[in-house]
């Protein structure tokens, strides 16, 4: 995909300076990018900074960056090749750290499915290289006192104009324990960077570097058992049978209890008897006993009720670990019935959970949602404003969609997110094959490490929606862990209800194929940004609904996990929607204040929150703060402020330096600050007043927080230095950006109910860019250069 970044790059170059207006974005790249590399002052500061004792094996993996004068080092425990790559990143020697640097570039989402060896690079995108010299204050800390834990309640205007209450704004943010087993993890992340750009990158000029993503297509399933087409409404009309013949018990009338159960017995026929018996929802999952956690640290979190035991190891718990784990390593024995078990236990009580944290987690999550459902929801149909998680509200107007089965057929009602009510008769549950109810139309729109992404028009009303083609099983792979990934990526998709969220229309399963439909967006964020015509009100507008989008997720316990521009669309109307559920996970349950940890290191290398490299367990929610940071970072800049959150990537290692604190470790678990009276004064920091490339510089802007925040236009810079706190437990919460005055100052696009359907009330300080549909997808892209390069 390194023919994309040249396209991009070339297509930058023979861009005339005027051939767009020059915005406020533009204003603040060239700012960045036309300061004066100062070689000198570089190798000046590598020298400093290349302190790397190879002595001992001890010494080895601890790296320490002395700074002259106040600025402080840091440190990082490092696995092997940790060591080596920082070794190789140290600045005494120019090249070799320019190398290094490039080399170590790749964004794995695609790490968790263990496909680094198919992998390939998505397109570029320019990272920041600047030498850095001196020093700036410690930033965060003096924010770290403002309590951010308290409870709230959304009142999002924009999205509802109603109160989301806030499941999850009762757990505060953990800290996470000490990271015994990164050596592990680092290592594992290390050697899955075998990238292209060790190809590419020496035709690359040195401080650019590319956004490297993984593409796989989509080989031929040959191992699922083809027994079934699934939609929505067939498996809502399987659970509203259910109901009806025992009305007196709480099962799957809502689409989230039931679809993760159901799946699961579509996908296991091994289990057809149990799952056909209407009390062992779910029956295909397993459940393990692995003890009750010892690592939920905060005690408000443990307080009163037992934990709920956490997976052993980062990499055998998540999405991750599923595929990478070797076939046969979880035993097919375990197609038993775990939510029975959870059926009587209550909400606090101890259960023993499986390795396969995610799925058990989805299916607890959704199980209790479809109680509560049930209970205000006798009429088979699932009103807009359906409570989904104890007693959560999912605004109604902010994403309406209901669906309801009459005898074979089901219909439904839903805005497309173009403003327009869509009532269609849907034949998913007729069983007419996908192939006679959709064609496929046009080029293909992209392709990850989940699957290809395809344009269809529904024949019945013309539609047109995008078609996820899930990849085949790895030979590694169980089908368990591979189903347990498609599942739970369409439980997720079609439970979420909020017009920042794609909507998942219906998965299917024909001629070994498994295809999810979704609503179509007409442009990748990704492709806007790249065109470099966004004004800054515009990526204002996008920030805003990607965190509307994150603080329902947040609000209903779910965690995102891969948050980056590429798994953010946006329609022609201006309305930003989050794809790609594939690593979410479920962080909180109804009724529950207990928090679940997420584990592995899932996500994009230079999206990633430190903590995720450094610690086995962590609290998602800090995790899309700290993305969504770094995509505004991106929709500015047009760079990555560094291409991974490790100490071996200099830009990273100098944004953590210059701090009160002696290593990442002590960063990245400090705690907030008790409140201080005199708060409104701690929080005002001093601005460095000049931008002295001196490395002993107290005001050197290259140094510490400022080193990215000084790119960022003024009235931002509060708020992305809270969201880019190193330390998770005193990053902002979603509640407490949301509040931010310069957030709710953002004029952001958004619906409005009108009459029964929604549209689309633009802001007025912006237009949202289009570009050419042939430049509006990755794979538009790629096909647009491969035709050049016949020519
Ligand atoms: N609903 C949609 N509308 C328009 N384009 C879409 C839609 N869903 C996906 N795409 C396109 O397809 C690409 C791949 O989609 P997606 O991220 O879901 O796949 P993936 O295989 O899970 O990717 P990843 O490697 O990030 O895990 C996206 O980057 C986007 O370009």
């Amino acid at each position: 995909m390194s023919s994309l970044t040249r396209l991009l790059q070339e297509k930058r170059k023979n861009e005339p300076a005027s051939s767009s207006p020059r915005t406020s974005a533009d204003t603040l790249t060239t700012t960045l990018e036309s300061q004066p590399l100062d070689v000198q002052s570089r190798n000046r500061s590598s020298s400093h900074i290349s302190g790397v004792s190879n002595g001992s094996s001890n010494d080895r993996n601890r790296t320490t960056v002395p700074v002259p004068g106040s600025v402080t080092t840091v440190t990082q425990i490092y696995s092997e090749e940790d060591s080596s790559s920082t070794a190789g990143s140290s600045l005494d020697d120019r090249n070799q750290f320019s190398s290094s640097f490039l080399n170590s570039n790749f964004a794995h989402t695609a790490s968790f499915y263990g496909t680094s060896a198919q992998s390939k690079d998505r397109f570029g995108a320019l990272i920041n290289d600047q030498g850095a010299a001196g020093l700036s204050s410690c930033g965060a800390s003096s924010l770290a006192a403002q309590n951010r834990i308290t409870s709230r309640l959304s009142a999002n205007s924009h999205t509802s104009g109603r109160a989301i209450p806030s499941l999850s704004s009762s757990i505060p943010y953990s800290v996470p324990n000490s990271n015994k087993d990164n050596n592990s993890s680092n290592s594992n992340s290390s050697s899955l960077s075998s990238s292209w750009l060790e190809t590419y990158a020496g035709g690359m000029p040195n401080n650019i570097s590319a956004i490297d993503s993984n593409v796989i297509s989509s080989p031929k399933v040959d191992s699922v058992e083809p027994r079934f087409v699934i939609s929505k409404q067939k498996l809502q009309k399987a659970s509203m049978d259910s109901n009806n013949a025992n009305t007196t018990q709480s099962r799957s009338i809502s689409r989230s209890g039931s679809i993760s159960s159901q799946l699961g017995n579509f996908f296991f026929s091994k289990n057809s008897k149990e799952s056909s018996n209407p009390n062992s929802a779910g029956g295909a999952f397993s459940v393990n006993s692995n003890g009750p956690s010892p690592n939920i640290k905060n005690p408000n979190v443990t307080n009163g009720s037992t934990a709920i035991p956490k997976p052993i190891r980062a990499r055998q718990s998540s999405i991750y670990s599923a595929s990478r784990q070797p076939t046969g390593s979880y035993t097919d024995n375990l197609y038993g019935s775990p939510s029975s078990v959870h059926d009587h236990l209550p909400p606090s009580q101890s259960v023993p959970r499986s390795q396969h944290s995610s799925i058990g987690d989805l299916k607890r999550f959704f199980k209790k949602s479809s109680s509560s459902n049930l209970s205000s929801n006798n009429n088979n149909v699932i009103p807009n404003g359906s409570p989904l998680s104890s007693g959560i509200a999912v605004p109604s107007h902010s994403h309406s969609s209901s669906h309801f089965a009459t005898g074979g057929n089901s219909y439904s009602s839903s805005y497309n997110g173009n403003g327009d009510t869509i009532y269609s008769h849907n034949h998913g549950g007729s069983g007419i094959p996908f192939s006679k109810r959709y064609i496929k139309t046009g080029a293909d729109l992209g392709a990850g490490a989940g699957g290809s992404v395809k344009l269809a028009q529904r024949i019945a009303d013309n539609q047109i929606f995008a078609v996820k083609e899930f990849r085949t099983k790895f030979e590694n792979e169980s089908k368990r862990d591979y189903v347990k990934k498609i599942t739970s990526e369409y439980c997720i998709g079609t439970t979420l209800n909020h017009a920042n969220i794609i909507e998942t229309i219906e998965i299917v399963y024909e001629d070994d194929r498994i295809l999810q439909v979704m609503e179509y967006c007409e442009y990748d964020l990704f492709a806007i940004v790249m065109s470099n015509k966004m004004s800054y009100e515009e990526i204002c507008c996008c920030f805003k609904q990607i965190l509307t989008g994150v603080q329902y997720l947040h609000s209903i316990g779910l965690a995102h996990r891969d948050l980056k521009l590429d798994n953010c669309v946006i329609n022609e109307k201006g309305v930003v929607k989050l794809i790609d559920f594939g690593a979410a996970v479920v962080f909180s349950y109804p009724f529950s204040k207990n928090l679940v940890e997420a584990s592995g290191i899932v996500g994009s290398d230079p999206y990633l929150a430190p903590e995720v490299c450094i610690f086995a367990k962590y609290d998602p929610r800090p995790v899309d703060i700290w993305s969504s940071a770094i995509i505004f970072a991106c929709m500015i800049l047009k760079k990555f402020p560094w291409k991974i959150p490790k100490l071996r990537d200099n830009s990273f290692k100098l944004f953590c330096s210059g701090r009160d604190c002696d290593s990442l470790s002590s960063l990245v678990t400090r705690t907030p600050d008790p409140p201080s009276y005199d708060e409104s004064h701690s929080t005002e920091k001093k601005k460095p007043e000049s931008s002295s490339n001196n490395v002993s510089d107290p005001n050197n802007v290259n140094i510490g927080p400022q080193r990215l925040l000084h790119s960022l236009p003024e009235e931002t810079q509060h708020i992305i230095e809270r969201m880019i706190d190193l330390a998770p437990a005193c990053r902002g919460s979603i509640e407490e950006i949301m509040e931010d005055p310069w957030i709710r100052s953002i004029d952001m696009c958004h619906l409005v109910e009108d009459a029964l359907s929604f549209k689309v009330a633009k802001g007025e300080d912006h237009h949202h860019t289009q570009v050419d549909q042939s430049e509006a997808h990755i794979a538009g892209l790629e096909k647009k250069k491969k035709k050049q390069n016949n020519q």
